[in-house]
């Protein structure tokens, strides 16, 4: 039974249903809007009086603004949701709040720890009883199901980036495969393209699985932390998929353990630092100069994964798991931590490619240093012509981003020399590259929130 409301009424409707209420002959509607979310059309409409839930479509969600009280008809199962961009037309007489914390004093139906699909299981953190670490699941996320072990309030911000869809990337190709995961000895399992992909083409989409807040860990016993890791897994849609996952760490006791270590991303949730679990993305391996990188969301729970470059049929996908500038000796050193010898094309190139190499990331580094002794001196001619001899060697090297990062430090320099002019055009060009590289989606704002941030 549905409480009778106020005449605003917003409405998901399911994609891909067909049927709409808007027709609805008693129901007289004075404005409406449409927009897009993931999962559903957003459908919002201010009526002079509002539906009779048996006017609702079976597979509607009826979604009644001020108690954010979801029925998900098709699920049987009542949702809260908390929009974290709630539409515009609605934020001047809508009161949206985020569901409160919750944790393993909730009520004992469904329904109290919606939209998670297990009660939140909690231990306390072993030195500092104040501090509580939850297992919260929705075994329905995305492809997988996501389990996340974090703070309460930080698992109740999140729950309105459960609904969320990477917004941005340039468009996914479904209908040919990209990709697919086979062996490539001796790196164990790998991913190659099995279509061509175009430059900053977003070829692959994935979904965080385990996520971690990094403090739980040094918080709890490790048989502890152990079993609630095994907890998270146990709650996905299929925990083989990521107990069937790539180990490689060296000092892991535990197999969950092991898998965190060897493929989770670093990551921020609730401005708290996390590790997130990838599993598609978790069969990419490492090169040092990579054909692609992972697009993060700030606003949703799932990565894109774009190419640098044109990709052929056949050729290896791979990410660059560290910073992409340094000389091997480094890169090498920084991999060992991740348990492996990297033995990508670069790491067992010639020694006279090797070499060559090393020194254009040796002389990056030692000029990056001249740059910034010159600022210190207030030298902006030796810090430009250092910059530019940067931007000439990270082009020879090809690390993509750092040619559009060695723009942007050329357009801080002249904006700050007063040269407003080329500052600009720099900056246009930095933002050009990122862009064209599929690591940002065109705004038209950008270029001048970018020059507004070379003044504060
Ligand atoms: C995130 S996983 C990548 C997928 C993994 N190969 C698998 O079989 O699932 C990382 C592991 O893959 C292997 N690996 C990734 N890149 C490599 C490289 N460049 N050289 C050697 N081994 C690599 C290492 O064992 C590493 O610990």
């Amino acid at each position: 039974m549905i409480p009778r409301l106020a005449s605003r009424w917003l409405i998901w409707l399911h994609r891909g249903s067909t049927q709409s209420f808007l027709g609805s002959s008693d129901m007289e509607v004075r404005q409406e809007a449409k927009v897009q979310s993931c999962r559903h059309d957003v459908v919002i409409m201010e009526a002079h009086a509002p539906p009779t839930f048996s006017e609702v479509v079976p597979a509607a969600v009826v979604f009644l603004l001020g108690e954010f009280l979801v029925m998900a008809e098709d699920t049987g199962i009542a949702t809260k949701h908390c929009l974290t961009d709630p539409p515009h037309a609605l934020r001047h007489d809508a009161h949206f709040r985020c569901p409160p914390p919750i944790d393993e004093s909730i009520g004992p139906q469904p329904v109290d720890w919606s939209p998670w699909t297990h009660r939140p299981d909690c231990v306390e953190a072993e030195k500092d009883p104040s501090i509580k670490y939850c297992v919260y699941s929705n075994s329905q996320h995305g492809d997988q199901g996501i389990s996340l072990i974090t703070k309460p309030k930080i698992a109740a911000d999140t729950v309105g980036m459960l609904n969320e869809e990477f917004p941005g990337g340039h468009g996914l190709n479904t209908t040919i495969p990209s990709y697919a995961v086979v062996d490539v000895p001796p790196k164990g399992k790998g991913v190659l393209a099995t279509r061509k992909i175009s430059r900053a083409e977003a070829f692959m989409t994935d979904w965080a699985t385990v996520v971690l807040d990094l403090s739980f860990p040094k918080s709890m016993q490790q048989h502890v932390g152990h079993k609630y890791l095994h907890i998270a897994a146990e709650q996905l849609a299929d925990p083989d998929r990521v107990l069937g996952l790539g180990r490689s760490s060296a000092k892991a006791v535990d197999i969950m353990e092991d898998i965190l270590g060897t493929n989770a991303f670093s990551f921020t949730l609730g401005g708290d630092p996390h590790m997130a679990l990838y599993p598609e993305v978790s069969r990419i391996n490492h090169a040092c100069k990579p054909n692609a990188f992972v697009r993060f969301s700030p606003t949703s729970l799932d990565v894109k994964v774009v190419a640098f470059r044109d990709i052929e049929i056949g050729e290896e996908i791979t990410i660059s798991y560290i910073p992409m500038n340094h000389p091997r000796e480094k890169r090498q050193r920084d991999l060992r931590r991740w348990g492996f010898e990297c033995k990508c094309s670069l790491c067992t190139a010639s020694k006279t490619e090797i070499a060559a190499s090393d020194y254009r990331r040796e002389k990056i580094a030692s000029l990056q240093k001249d740059v910034m002794d010159a600022i210190g001196k207030l030298d902006g001619t030796t810090a430009v012509r250092a910059s530019y001899e940067i931007l000439s060697l990270v082009k020879a090297e090809d690390i993509p981003p750092m040619v559009a990062s060695q723009y942007e430090v050329l357009a801080r320099l002249y904006w700050k020399a007063g040269d407003t002019e080329t500052a600009t055009k720099y900056a246009q060009q930095s933002l050009d590259t990122l862009m064209d590289l599929g690591y940002i989606d065109y705004r038209a704002d950008d270029l001048s929130l970018l020059l507004k941030d070379f003044t504060t």
